[in-house]
């Protein structure tokens, strides 16, 4: 491991405006660990001395020479001072535990939605290509793991390599030959168990990359596919695949966890061998007694210490592959702010996913207010070509241009909206799902009953058990495909698009209902000068259109001039 270059990297992930109070976090952790040398292991002793001042006293005398006479109001004075001190290093150390976590996942959260921004406003072809599980993990279990794991280690890292630098001095100067022999007896094991291990390390870095998202994609498989999978019957093989999944992640979790209590075990053990060898061959009797307590003091507080920096390299080893997933985000731009007055125009475009050509020297000009409609067969490029238009994909050849001003695109354009077929429900109030996201104060109630009387949804809402405030769930089956599509397009009708389209927004609805949505629909293109698109197979509609087109043979034709 790197330490520094571990440092530049885990600087780039974290937002600059934190560089700072990251750098005041390593400081505090080092006083931290140097508040931690007073431990109650020492201040038992020191107090058990002070209410025996008699001993105190010789002790003095005899090891610093010099004659002291301890009053009993100051043996009083001097342990109430030393309790103080253990009080007020507790709550020192208990706010800079506090401050640190809460430091630690704020940058989680600043992470979590860095990434999840990232996705939002990603292009949509990109978007299309990302694996559904890893945007998941990206955005959920990587921030967290980075942040609990691989950031908290590393600044205890520090912390505890100062500290241990402190200790190992004091005792250098103080018996500097025992001192050197633990020292590198300590040094060659660790090292020894760290570069055995290391390639567990980076396996477990591997299966928490891997295994993660491999088991998001199964549990979005289980709710996507709910009905399907329980009608074929196959419940078991999709909860064995999740099941696959998350015991690696748990095995992994929980052997690291063990690594903790491990390496002291270890080391304590090692340590003892060493003692008795020690013993055994090259000090006389006098010697050891000197060398069990300078052993004694070594694991009550060495031992600790360099578990926690094994244990610090173990965690930071086996989360790298955080730093590799957040180093991928970039903030994108954000949605195109366009103005459209009065013509959309495509010239001469060419699009293709990969070699397959979809749309060859296409043209159309779309006037505000008109009516268009868009044919073709299943698989011909119907969608493709309608997300050109929203301008989510970018032709590889041709001009955009709106209101005869050529733009780039590759955004979705401010002033659209979209119906797809397949109409998405959130978690949350039928208004909610209708408003979706705007404060509470600026909601129009009226337009939404307006709009939900117009599509034959308000007497349905009405008739659930909290109207209006219902709460639907993800996707949710309380109400039917046509009410949901019927919904959707409520949805987008309260945004007031200048340009909306209806991908077989309609297709789950009766002849009736289906000729009043276009009635109404007809009325604002009219009236509002809303540009409507509807693709659609259905000819029942075709009455209401002011242009037809139909894409065949990767060629845009308008029917009705043709
Ligand atoms: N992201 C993609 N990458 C590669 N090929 C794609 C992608 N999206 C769609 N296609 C392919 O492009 C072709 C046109 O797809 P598109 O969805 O535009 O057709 P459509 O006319 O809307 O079909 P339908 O009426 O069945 O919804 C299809 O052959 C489809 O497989």
């Amino acid at each position: 491991m790197n330490i520094k270059q571990t440092y530049f990297d885990i600087l780039s992930i974290i937002p600059e405006n934190k560089h700072r109070k990251l750098f005041i976090f390593f400081i505090k952790s080092i006083l931290n660990g140097l508040l931690d040398l007073i431990s109650m292991a020492y201040v038992v002793p020191i107090l058990i001395l002070f209410f025996d001042p008699k001993k105190l006293e010789s002790m003095v005398s005899t090891h610093l020479n010099y004659t002291i006479n301890l009053h009993s109001s100051w043996v009083l004075f001097l342990s109430l001072g030393l309790l103080l001190l253990f009080f007020i290093k507790t709550i020192i150390q208990t706010k800079f535990n506090s401050a640190l976590y809460r430091f630690l996942f704020d940058i989680s959260t600043e992470l979590s939605m860095a990434s999840i921004t990232n996705f939002i406003n990603e292009k949509y072809l990109q978007f299309q290509k990302e694996d559904k599980g890893k945007i998941l993990q990206s955005i959920t279990t990587v921030p967290d793991d980075f942040c609990r794991n691989l950031l908290h280690s590393f600044i205890f890292l520090f912390s505890e390599i100062f500290v241990l630098i402190i200790i190992l001095t004091s005792l250098l100067i103080l018996y500097f030959k025992i001192t050197l022999i633990i020292l590198l007896v300590v040094l060659s094991f660790s090292t020894f168990i760290y570069f055995i291990q290391r390639r567990r390390f980076l396996l477990f870095d591997t299966i928490y990359h891997k295994s993660e998202s491999k088991a998001n994609n199964h549990i979005l498989n289980i709710l996507d596919g709910f009905l399907e999978i329980k009608s074929s019957q196959n419940e078991e093989y999709f909860l064995n695949e999740y099941k696959k999944e998350k015991s690696l992640l748990n095995n992994v979790s929980a052997e690291l966890i063990s690594y903790y209590s491990n390496y002291s075990k270890y080391l304590e053990i090692f340590l003892i061998l060493c003692l008795a060898i020690l013993t055994f061959f090259s000090f006389q009797k006098n010697d050891t007694i000197v060398l069990f307590s300078i052993l004694g003091a070594v694991c009550l507080r060495l031992i600790p210490s360099i578990s926690k920096i094994m244990n610090g390299i173990t965690m930071i080893n086996s989360h790298f592959y955080t730093i590799e997933v957040l180093n991928k985000i970039k903030h994108k731009k954000e949605r195109g702010i366009n103005i459209f007055n009065s013509t959309i125009e495509l010239r001469n475009i060419y699009f293709s996913y990969g070699k397959n050509a979809i749309l060859k020297n296409c043209n159309i000009n779309i006037k505000k207010g008109s009516f268009i409609g868009l044919k073709g067969n299943s698989g011909i490029g119907k969608t493709t070509f309608i997300y050109l238009i929203l301008g989510v994909l970018e032709p590889q050849k041709g001009n955009y241009l709106i209101d005869e001003k050529e733009i780039n695109i590759g955004n979705f354009l401010s002033f659209a909206n979209y119906v797809p077929q397949q109409p998405f429900l959130f978690k949350g109030s039928i208004i909610d799902n209708i408003v979706m996201g705007q404060e509470k104060a600026n909601i129009n109630y009226d337009y939404i009953f307006f709009l939900c009387k117009k599509l034959a949804l308000h007497d349905v809402i009405e008739k659930l058990n909290n109207g209006y405030k219902t709460i639907l769930e993800h996707n949710s089956l309380r109400l039917s495909g046509g009410q949901k599509q019927r919904l959707a397009i409520v949805r987008a009708l309260y945004t007031k698009p200048d340009l909306l389209i209806l991908d077989e927004a309609t297709n789950q609805q009766n002849k009736s209902l289906e000729q009043q949505i276009f009635i109404f629909l007809k009325e604002l293109s009219i009236n509002s000068k809303t540009t409507i698109i509807n693709v659609s197979h259905n000819k029942d509609v075709d009455s209401f259109l002011d242009d037809i087109y139909i894409i065949k043979d990767e060629k845009l034709e308008n029917i009705i001039d043709s």
